[in-house]
């Protein structure tokens, strides 16, 4: 919604004509609304529907905008009430939110060359195609195509204060176009901005779009450019990551591919990128993703990368988004990498569980990887002078968790289990199923809690498509994604709606 004020009343006027007024947010003067007090805000309003005789106005309490316009309807009371008058109420707002650029006197933030202007200066939600939030000097745009590979969600930015219309460079992971979204601003850090799509799975649904965050501010040094970056809102936490290290040829593939046989819907494997060449039945993007060193290099530069290592000689990596595709579906994910790897990532944001895997002997470790049959003798040897390093390092470092030695592999995934709070009968969970989100007709913002409204015609059954998005303990951001939203239905619509009936 473009030019919704922060407080609005509606007179009557004639016939099925209305008044629309509005307020600065001051909600101690809302219960006094007048139109004397109240600045006039626009013209006047035509309603579609026909008002009978009956159903006339007295007296408006409030309406905020911070509120859906089904819940803003609750705040009006009438000599006459009824539902079907709140029903038409209702449905005016819906229309002013379409009918953006008839409403007068907005606030005029958004330059003249804006097709589409959304800039409210109320940070309220936005819709249309492209939407506006600003932030001190600057406004950011959202929408469109990204003029590159028009396979996103486009983002410009205006530099008031300069005059200028900056390209920002658009790092984490993109949203796909959107016919319809809402923007608001999430937080008081005001470094991000919260993108609600209308017209996508839950799952695609929502979108933080961070523009002044730790990870944007390093990469804006790095790159020497304007950034902004991507980062995709998921529901919930999924557990701990476990990350297996030991030298090559230990077991850890063994070990990690009867735990994933055993917890499919527990466990995912993260998978990493590599340099070296596939082995024989090896496949792409199942094994690893296999690449050049260039492109490899180039992603690590733009912070792709959760941790890498040259390990015997070639480039390894886990990436940023290995990781988070496996806990998208609500999976603790499984990492197979080597001790410098491992280190990396205890020194980054990632919480993980940290197990090194040693072999009973060096004999047996050189017997297995011999076994394997899947190196030539040159490279055996360089793995095994590797070997002796990684398991002083393994043992020594303090880095670990745990240190298991695999001895027999029966005995030791049991071990495995334990210490991975699997008791032996523990089964196999399925993730849970998602709430269903219809089309959007309001979304809007009191404190941590975003009302998100997708039902407009029908108040009766308004409650049933009445949701709250809950924002007050994300994790995480770009370049993975943002964790810990919660999303219910709420039952406040249908609650307000009973209470007016009593009052009848
Ligand atoms: N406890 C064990 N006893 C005997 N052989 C084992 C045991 N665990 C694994 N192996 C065998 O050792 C070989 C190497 O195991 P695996 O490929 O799992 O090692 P890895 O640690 O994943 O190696 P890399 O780091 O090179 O990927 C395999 O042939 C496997 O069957
Ligand atoms: N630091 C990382 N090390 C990794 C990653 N993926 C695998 N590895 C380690 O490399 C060696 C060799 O693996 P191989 O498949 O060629 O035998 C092994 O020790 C793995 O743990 C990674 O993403 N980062």
């Amino acid at each position: 919604m473009d030019r919704l004020p922060n407080c609005v009343a509606i007179y009557p006027n004639d016939g099925n004509k209305w008044e629309i007024w509005c307020l600065p947010s001051r909600q101690e003067e809302i219960h006094s609304l007048t139109p004397q007090k109240a600045r006039r805000f626009s013209g006047i309003l035509e309603f579609n529907a026909t008002l009978k005789e009956n159903h006339r106005f007295a007296t408006i309490t409030a309406l905020w905008s911070t509120f859906p316009p089904s819940f803003l309807a609750l705040f009006f009371k009438f000599e006459n009430p009824s539902l079907h008058f709140l029903a038409i109420c209702f449905r005016v707002f819906c229309q002013l939110k379409r009918e953006e650029g008839s409403m007068g006197e907005a606030p005029a933030i958004c330059s003249d060359d804006l097709k589409k202007s959304c800039g409210n200066g109320f940070n309220l939600a936005s819709r249309g195609s492209e939407t506006a939030i600003v932030l001190g000097d600057r406004k950011y745009v959202i929408g469109g195509n990204d003029d590159e590979s028009e396979s996103s969600i486009g983002v410009k930015i205006y530099d008031k204060s300069a005059d200028l219309r900056v390209k920002p460079t658009i790092l984490g992971t993109k949203p796909t176009p959107s016919e319809d979204h809402w923007s608001l601003l999430l937080d008081e850090n005001q470094d991000r901005i919260l993108v609600i799509k209308n017209d996508s799975t839950l799952a695609d649904r929502i979108w933080l779009l961070e523009v002044d965050t730790n990870f944007v501010r390093q990469q804006s040094k790095v790159l020497e450019s304007d950034v902004v970056a991507w980062s995709k809102g998921v529901s919930g936490y999924p557990g701990k990551p476990v990350v297996f290290s030991g030298p090559s040829g230990v077991g850890k593939g063994t070990l990690i591919s009867k735990l994933m046989k055993e917890f499919p819907s527990m466990f995912g494997f993260s998978v990493s990128h590599t340099t070296r060449a596939p082995r024989e039945k090896e496949i792409n993007g199942v094994h690893y993703h296999f690449t050049e060193r260039t492109l490899m290099e180039k992603e690590i530069k733009e912070g792709k990368f959760l941790e890498f290592a040259c390990v015997h000689g070639n480039l390894y990596g886990t990436s940023v988004e290995a990781v988070e595709v496996v806990a998208d579906v609500g999976k603790r994910c499984i990492l197979d990498i080597d001790v410098q790897g491992a280190r990396s990532v205890r020194a980054s944001s990632l919480e993980a569980i940290f197990i090194f895997v040693c072999p009973p002997s060096f004999e047996d470790l050189e017997k297995r990887l011999r076994g394997r049959g899947t190196e030539t003798e040159e490279q055996i040897q360089k793995r095994l002078r590797n070997a002796k390093v990684e398991l002083e390092q393994g043992r020594s470092s303090g880095l670990f968790d745990h240190i298991l030695v695999n001895d027999d592999l029966n005995a030791c995934y049991k071990t495995l289990k334990e210490l991975l709070g699997l008791h032996e009968y523990a089964v196999d969970e399925c993730p849970r199923e998602e709430i269903h989100l219809s089309s959007i007709h309001s979304v809007s913002k009191v404190d941590h809690k975003i009302f998100i409204n997708c039902s407009a015609a029908d108040l009766e059954n308004a409650s049933k498509d009445s949701f709250v998005l809950d924002v007050c303990s994300l994790k995480g951001g770009a370049p993975g994604r943002t964790r810990g939203f919660n999303l219910y239905r709420t039952n406040k619509f249908a609650d307000c709606v009973n209470e007016i009936k009593e009052q009848n």
